[in-house]
């Protein structure tokens, strides 16, 4: 099968044009045109001879994703669940906020870490994206906004997947949407959230320095950890968080920690202050996620004031962390839930 267009990095497609008797300049125009003008098809490119724009269909596919379904939810989130060329089905999601507009994106078709809260695990991993579809995902979000003059400001990649275990189209991906000659996400506005796969978060701090790291972290100690989380036996916290200490004294940079409250299991006032012993060191931002409901999994929500009490210790114990505002909590919210959703109606 072709490759997609949309998985060339500006480089590549430079080399490409080299080896295959055209301009190198001409990349930037292709550029121009899938990003910028945002066409469909290579006929559109206008400013290629008929010959070479021939030569590019022969190469390259220029394939979109194809929309499922669509879901706004009232506070202006939508999300949407486009089908791949295979048939798989993948979530991407707009969320709206005061500083403009940030797009989710999945990086792997189901996910095999199996933490034993999240939706995106339920079926096992059925294969890793190309570079080109986590761009796609991008370009049609950013196709949706352009009805409203709006632009795609933030990449978050922080949908079905674990991005650390799709490390090379990852990086790919990356490149080609903080591109100047693309859609020009700047590298600051783009945060990549993993659970912890630690020799990563090295290669990271090393190599992406400029682009912010979450990590998934739930839990205040490594034996709680494990249960909710199984990579926790593999690369345990206390490793985790010496590779979370080097990314920080590497980059001089903040990193974030997501936790999940669930219900009765890791948020009392005595976790956030264990939380608070853990990380007190670290340069970092904690960002409190109430669990969104799955109904395969039997997590249940801290009730408000007791997210509030947990919030206040650990700012009393000066930890930076705020409650993460829910986007679109109306719909399928939790990361995964759509997909299993049309799974669950497809196999009726
Ligand atoms: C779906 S993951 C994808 C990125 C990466 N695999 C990770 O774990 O960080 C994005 C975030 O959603 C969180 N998450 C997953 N299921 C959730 C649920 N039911 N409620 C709240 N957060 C959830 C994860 O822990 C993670 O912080
Ligand atoms: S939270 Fe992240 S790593 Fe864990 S199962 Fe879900 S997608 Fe995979």
């Amino acid at each position: 099968m072709k490759p997609l267009i949309y998985d060339i990095r500006l480089e590549a497609l430079k080399k490409w044009l080299e080896e295959n008797g055209e301009k190198s300049f001409r990349a930037g125009q292709i550029y121009d045109w899938l990003y910028v003008k945002r066409v469909s098809s290579f006929e559109e490119m206008s400013n290629l001879s008929k010959a070479f724009r021939e030569k590019l269909a022969a190469s390259f596919e220029i394939r979109g994703l194809d929309l499922i379904t669509k879901q706004v939810s009232a506070d202006g989130t939508i999300k949407f669940l486009f089908s791949l060329h295979d048939g798989h089905a993948i979530e991407t999601v707009i969320m709206r906020h005061n500083y403009g507009n940030s797009v989710c994106v999945t990086t792997q078709v189901g996910c095999r870490i199996g933490c034993t809260f999240c939706a995106s695990t339920l079926g096992g991993l059925k294969r890793n994206l190309t570079a080109g579809e986590i761009v796609s995902q991008v370009l049609m979000a950013q196709k949706a906004l352009d009805e409203d003059d709006e632009r795609v400001s933030h990449v978050v990649v922080m949908g079905i997947g674990e991005p650390f275990e799709n490390f090379e189209a990852l990086l790919d991906f990356l490149y080609i949407i903080n591109n100047d000659k693309g859609l020009n996400i700047g590298q600051r506005h783009i945060t990549v959230s993993t659970s912890g796969i630690v020799p990563k978060i090295y290669q990271w701090a090393d190599d992406m320095n400029q682009f912010n790291l979450a990590i998934s972290l739930h839990a205040p100690n490594t034996e709680l950890r494990s249960r909710l989380m199984p990579i926790n036996r593999g690369f345990p916290l206390k490793d985790l968080l010496e590779a979370c200490r080097y990314y920080v004294n590497k980059t001089g940079r903040r990193i974030t920690f997501e936790y999940g409250l669930f219900g009765g299991v890791n948020d009392s006032v005595a976790h956030a202050n264990e939380l608070a012993d853990l990380i007190g060191d670290i340069n970092c931002h904690v960002n409190l996620i109430p669990v969104n409901y799955v109904p395969e999994r039997d997590y249940v929500r801290t009730p408000r004031e007791d997210i509030f009490e947990f919030h206040r210790t650990l700012q009393k114990r000066g930890i930076n962390a705020t409650i993460r505002r829910e986007h679109g909590s109306d719909i399928a919210a939790a990361c995964g839930q759509l997909r299993a959703q049309h799974a669950k109606e497809a196999a009726r």
